[in-house]
């Protein structure tokens, strides 16, 4: 699905307006019937008190419709409006008006913090102070409201986004956000709702088409585009009948020191779930017996070191590498590095203690082959970019870093990012019990698994990031979110290409 910018949504508006023949005011009428045919379809006339607060804007706009409808409808509805400027919208007025077709009870106009009302935990608010317009920090007793607003144990709905949260640009003011429960957002979602310092606001949200133009959309470079199950679908490539071993490749994993074990054998094991036709690990000499016993599948080749890597010898057309998995960073290890960057003719992924030799060693960086996979997480990130003041600046920062070295960067998190040159996806797939140790591991393995069957390295690095947290998602599934390993997740990553192709099952009759 494609993300936009608040200003590209304001120009689809417009232009849909103009082709659909439509007037901005019928748009908001559609958005605001999406909204309460959503909670009709849940409340099905459940006389629970509804506290609609609208803003004075096209969100309040938004706000006044719900209300109209639900009243039209018998709910138990009481809207107020956050009265912070006179510059009401021309629809906030029309819909203003409108409220007295249908009830007697004309809209709280509130001008101060006394005019805040009693909510019960079990009344239900609907957030539609602020949409994609907020420009600067609500102040004074508004930005009161959103905090008493916050305070109540009524479940909170916001409309298009949590009031106060900017759809694509820094928040001015961390404690005058609304933290919702659910948001209904229009057409698509919004940037702010998939980074770690704004998703928080965003627990859950859906999507709610209001008809913008498709021609528009579809022609208009999105700000990132998410992957779920139905673009990661056209990213699998079927196997042929004829097809051998050879055709899937041969891997290298270089991973591996003394009491890092683990990873080397996680990252192997998730290249060869993955799909790759053959691996060899590269380790220091004590992983040989480990590895030739924890993951019998694969050829082991080591070091003449005992504990750490030196030299990274091998003697076989390597179809994808994937380095840097436990391997610490022992000065010589960095120096067989630079070798197997220099000479490297299949592509890299590069990960954990390579990243840091990367950050450490400035000539290393330099010899990274184009179209190489890093895969930092937010530590490793800042090693590479240096720190950043806000979630934006940091994505800024990394598209400058892999426009100039001209490699794949997966920045990853709950919703991992995957930047490269002017486009960026945004993965949905995964769940907190994947924040476990060794988790890492198994999606080096499963990249350099997808490389090595030819997938190209910006492909294999979004399909690899969507597999591995559906693999995560299936685990969770059966274990729960605490009792999901790393290896877990690599066990999964067959049921996870299964998934990919699963019906879902239309809900029994009856
Ligand atoms: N195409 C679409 O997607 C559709 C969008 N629709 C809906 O429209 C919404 C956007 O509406 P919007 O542009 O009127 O802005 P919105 O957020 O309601 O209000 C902000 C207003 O308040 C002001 N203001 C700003 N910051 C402030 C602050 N901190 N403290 C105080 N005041 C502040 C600012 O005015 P200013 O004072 O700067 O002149 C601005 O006018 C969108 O989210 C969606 O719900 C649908 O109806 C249909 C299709
Ligand atoms: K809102």
């Amino acid at each position: 699905m494609k993300i936009f910018s608040a200003e590209q949504l304001y120009e689809a508006d417009k232009i849909t307006a103009e082709k659909q023949n439509i007037s901005s005011l019928d748009l908001m009428e559609r958005a605001g019937e999406q909204i309460f045919k959503w909670l009709e379809d849940k409340m099905k006339g459940a006389q629970v008190p509804l506290h609609i607060f609208c803003g004075i804007g096209n969100n309040g706009g938004d706000g006044l419709v719900v209300g109209r409808h639900l009243i039209n409808h018998g709910y138990n509805v009481t809207i107020y409006i956050a009265n912070f400027t006179d510059k009401r919208s021309k629809c906030f007025l029309i819909n203003y008006d409108r409220i007295k077709d249908v009830s007697k009870k004309w809209p709280v106009l509130m001008t101060s913090e006394e005019d805040f009302p009693e909510i019960a935990a079990e009344d239900i608010i609907i957030d539609a102070l602020f949409g994609i317009g907020l420009n600067r920090p609500p102040e004074g007793w508004v930005k009161e409201l959103i905090q008493y607003i916050n305070k109540q144990k009524a479940f909170k709905l916001s409309i298009d986004i949590p009031s106060g949260l900017p759809a694509n640009t820094p928040v001015p003011d961390s404690e005058a956000v609304i933290h919702a429960n659910h948001t209904l957002t229009f057409q698509a979602p919004k940037l702010a709702f998939f980074l770690p310092e704004t998703g928080v606001y965003v627990p859950y949200f859906e999507v709610l088409d209001i008809g913008l133009d498709r021609q528009f959309l579809m022609e208009s470079k999105p700000l990132a585009q998410t992957i779920s199950k139905m673009e990661a679908q056209q990213f699998y490539k079927p196997r042929a009948k004829y097809d051998h071993k050879g055709t899937y490749g041969h891997a290298l994993i270089v991973a591996g020191s003394y009491g890092k074990m683990g990873a080397a054998i996680l990252s192997t094991r998730a290249t060869l779930k993955a799909g790759a036709g053959m691996v060899t690990v590269f380790s220091p000499e004590c992983g040989y017996s480990i590895l030739q016993t924890a993951a019998p599948e694969a050829m082991v080749l080591s070091d003449d070191e005992e504990d750490f890597i030196t030299k990274i010898e091998y003697q076989f057309d390597a179809s994808a590498i994937g380095v840097g998995m436990g391997i610490g960073t022992q000065k010589e290890t960095v120096a067989a590095l630079h070798k197997l960057f220099s000479e490297a003719k299949a592509p890299l992924v590069i990960d954990a203690d390579a990243l840091n030799g990367i950050s450490e060693d400035k000539d290393l960086l330099k010899v990274v082959p184009k179209n190489s996979v890093l895969t930092p997480h937010p530590g490793e990130l800042e090693r590479l970019i240096g720190s950043w003041k806000n979630d934006y600046e940091k994505i800024e920062k990394a598209r400058k870093f892999t426009k100039k070295h001209k490699v794949v960067l997966l920045i990853k998190g709950a919703h991992s990012l995957i930047l490269f040159e002017d486009s960026m996806y945004i993965n949905t797939s995964g769940t907190p019990g994947m924040a476990t140790a060794g988790s890492g591991d198994v999606l080096s393995g499963v990249i350099t698994g997808l490389l090595s069957q030819g997938y190209d390295p910006l492909l294999a690095t979004v399909f690899g990031v969507y597999l591995h947290g559906s693999a995560g998602m299936l685990a969770s599934s059966v274990l729960s979110y605490e009792g999901v390993m790393a290896s877990d997740i690599a066990d999964f990553i067959g049921d996870a290409y299964i998934e990919l192709f699963r019906q879902e099952q239309p809900p029994a009759q009856g």
